[in-house]
């Protein structure tokens, strides 16, 4: 597992929401850059310190932060981390009524998107640039909801409520909660949707729309490699539940036990963030590893949420707070809770990891190992509570059943997802075959209609070839230098090319490696110069320069190091040399003009026609169609 180089505390935010009718409209914070500080009739004056303070209270403000400001400051880093393949966790964190579903859910239209949504949308669309098929997100969303776990996925109330287990290899595993593979926004927004629809939510005298557990939204992203390894990591986005005085609320009967519930699970993950500061000072002031002692471990068994947050709190996830506070004089004493629930999460220090690469099939083995060795102990009667041995075998079968299924699904997915590819790339092949061949065939009618045999000049007209014919019919008589890429030789004395190989004129062979074939008119020339792009990362440079791997004839369009070639992971590219004007250096690929700066993936059978003038064929496989046009096989070889 990578280690990160230093130890990073907690990125903790603080945002002030805007006055609420029930509130009078006295101030009693001042809030500049990353301070807030409290500004109060007989109060101490207090600054605060974090890493962004947001000041959200009035919109006719330059300072005001809205959601979108919000998302920039807090939310985008989280997608960072999450793209760099670290576990992530965002959690809100203050008193009820102080604006946490607001900034973590939002409203709806989009200036009112929340954190969640937008971070989701980013890193949806960052992970569509990577290769299709590579990457799988599932989501859960559970809550928290008077010390019990509800699945916020499920339809079914009656459902077997969902159990947090510890595993030491997989981590936290909610046995019996529906994970939703997620393959797009729109689907993941209508998941978002059905689970916040289904969040416990009652009213009460400070919101109307209060929740009443702890929301955990949990994205699970599974990197699979051809190795038949995978790296998953997760996302966390907690809304956690407000704080509320028990002996100054005026809720009341159900609302009241809720509350209770909630201000528990609170002080417990107080209690756990506050031994995690304990330990972070213990560290940077003896030195010591920092380990998480088992105590403190321990500490976090006492509540669902504590469990549930186990890894994003106890270092090998970036985590970020945001604290919200209301702006309001009335609640103050509220407010410095957070406040200092806040900086007790800014000393914890954390040391992220990236998720560690695991091998697929030595970790359902593990698993399996591990249930036969339980049900060996179970049929033996002897050691531990049968009831136990038996809930844990059932643990470890679910546990090892849900991942199979999960990466066979994956599998599937990826197969899908590569059969469509190769079919959209099967069908481009064609249209650019369709492409080269109605090239070649219009060619071929204006040559017919042209009447005589054309001049080798003329007839190559797409290559102003400058040797003697016969002495070049002689050498590609005795050439044999079919197979492979030719070394930079020394400048043959005729000045032509370098780096090259020729077919052999009699039976033509296919190059081996990423290649761009000569295509000419002159049947004779076509396929008789092949440019190797051999060496994977080796930039190979072209033009009418000696010092050129690839040597073009010298003519009035070429320049000397005008283009470059290079291999990355057997796929082509070609770009043209900054700051030769066109003619000289221009590069067209089926027809399109590339910008000067832009390097283009050449795909097998694309025609590319360099300083208006050379033709090549890309060749990347052996392909019979490519051959009996360039080389002649099929049509009786060449003459
Ligand atoms: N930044 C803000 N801008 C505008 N309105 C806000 C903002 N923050 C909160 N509000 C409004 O304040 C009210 C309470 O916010 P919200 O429901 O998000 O609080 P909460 O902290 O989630 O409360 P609870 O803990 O009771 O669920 C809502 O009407 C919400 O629209």
């Amino acid at each position: 597992m990578e280690k990160a180089n230093n130890d990073e505390t907690v990125f903790v935010g603080v945002r002030l929401r805007p006055f609420l009718g029930y509130e009078a409209r006295q101030h009693c914070f001042t809030a500049s850059r990353n301070v807030i500080s409290v500004r109060a009739p007989d109060r101490k004056k207090t600054d605060f310190a974090f890493d962004c303070v947001m000041d959200s209270t009035d919109a006719s403000k330059p300072s005001y932060v809205s959601q979108e400001k919000c998302y920039d400051m807090i939310g985008r880093r989280i997608v960072q981390h999450s793209i760099s393949g670290y576990h992530a966790c965002l959690f809100c964190y203050g008193q009820t009524g102080s604006g946490k579903t607001f900034s973590c859910m939002g409203k709806k239209g989009e200036a009112e998107q929340g954190l969640l949504p937008r971070l989701l949308q980013d890193l949806l669309s960052q992970m569509e640039s990577l290769p299709s098929g590579q990457v799988h997100c599932r989501a859960q969303i559970l809550e928290v909801y008077n010390e019990k776990l509800r699945d916020l996925l499920s339809d079914k109330d009656s459902a077997k409520a969902p159990e947090i287990h510890v595993h030491p290899r997989v981590g936290v595993y909610v046995d019996g909660a529906i994970d939703m593979q997620i393959d797009s926004m729109e689907q993941l927004q209508k998941v978002l949707d059905t689970g916040m629809s289904r969040a416990s939510v009652a009213s009460t005298a400070r919101n109307p729309k209060s929740s009443r557990g702890h929301v955990i939204f949990r994205l699970l992203m599974e990197k699979h490699e051809e190795d038949h390894t995978v790296v998953s990591s997760e996302l966390f986005c907690v809304d956690l539940a407000g704080r509320e005085n028990e002996k100054t609320t005026k809720v009341t009967g159900e609302n009241f036990v809720e509350l209770t519930f909630i201000n528990r699970s609170l002080m417990w993950l107080s209690q756990c963030i506050q031994a995690l500061g304990r330990q972070a000072r213990k560290r940077s002031s003896s030195g010591s590893s920092g380990a998480l002692e088992g105590s403190s471990r321990a500490r976090f068994r006492n509540s669902k949420l504590t469990l549930l947050l186990i890894n994003a709190l106890t270092g090998n996830s970036k985590t970020c707070l945001l604290a919200t506070v209301s702006p309001a004089v009335v609640n103050l004493d509220e407010s410095l809770v957070t406040l200092n629930f806040a900086s007790t999460v800014k000393s914890i220090k954390v040391a992220a990891r990236r998720a560690a690469k695991m091998d697929k099939d030595s970790l359902i083995q593990s698993l399996n190992d591990e249930l036969q060795s339980l049900k060996e102990q179970l049929s033996k009667g002897t050691e531990r509570n049968g009831q136990d041995l038996h809930s844990q075998a059932g643990l470890v079968r679910n546990m090892m059943e849900s991942y199979k299924a999960r990466w066979e699904e994956a599998q599937k997915n990826a197969d899908m997802l590569r059969r469509q590819k190769d079919d959209a790339l099967q069908n481009l092949a064609i249209s650019r075959w369709k492409f080269a061949k109605a090239t070649v065939k219009n060619e071929l009618r204006e040559e017919s209609s042209a009447g005589d045999k054309p001049s080798l000049q003329q007839a190559n007209g797409d290559v102003q070839v400058q040797v003697d014919v016969a002495e070049k019919q002689k050498r590609l008589a005795s050439s044999d230098t079919v197979s492979s890429a030719c070394p930079a030789a020394a400048p043959p004395a005729d000045g032509t090319w370098l780096n090259w190989t020729l077919g052999d004129g009699s039976v033509p062979k296919s190059p081996r490696t990423p290649s761009l074939v000569l295509y000419s008119k002159d049947p004779g020339f076509s396929g008789r110069l092949i440019f190797h792009v051999a060496d994977e990362g080796r930039k190979y440079m072209l033009g009418c320069s000696p010092h050129c791997d690839f040597r073009l004839p010298q003519t009035l369009t070429s320049c000397s190091e005008t283009y470059s070639a290079w291999q990355e992971s057997g796929r082509l590219f070609i770009m043209q040399t900054q700051g030769i004007p066109p003619p000289c250096a221009s590069i067209e690929v089926n027809g399109d003009r590339l910008s000067p700066t832009e390097a283009k993936e050449l795909l097998h059978q694309d025609l590319v026609v360099l300083s208006q003038t050379f033709r090549f064929v890309v060749f990347l496989r052996p392909d019979p169609a490519v051959q009996a046009l360039l080389f002649g096989v099929g049509k009786g070889g060449r003459t």
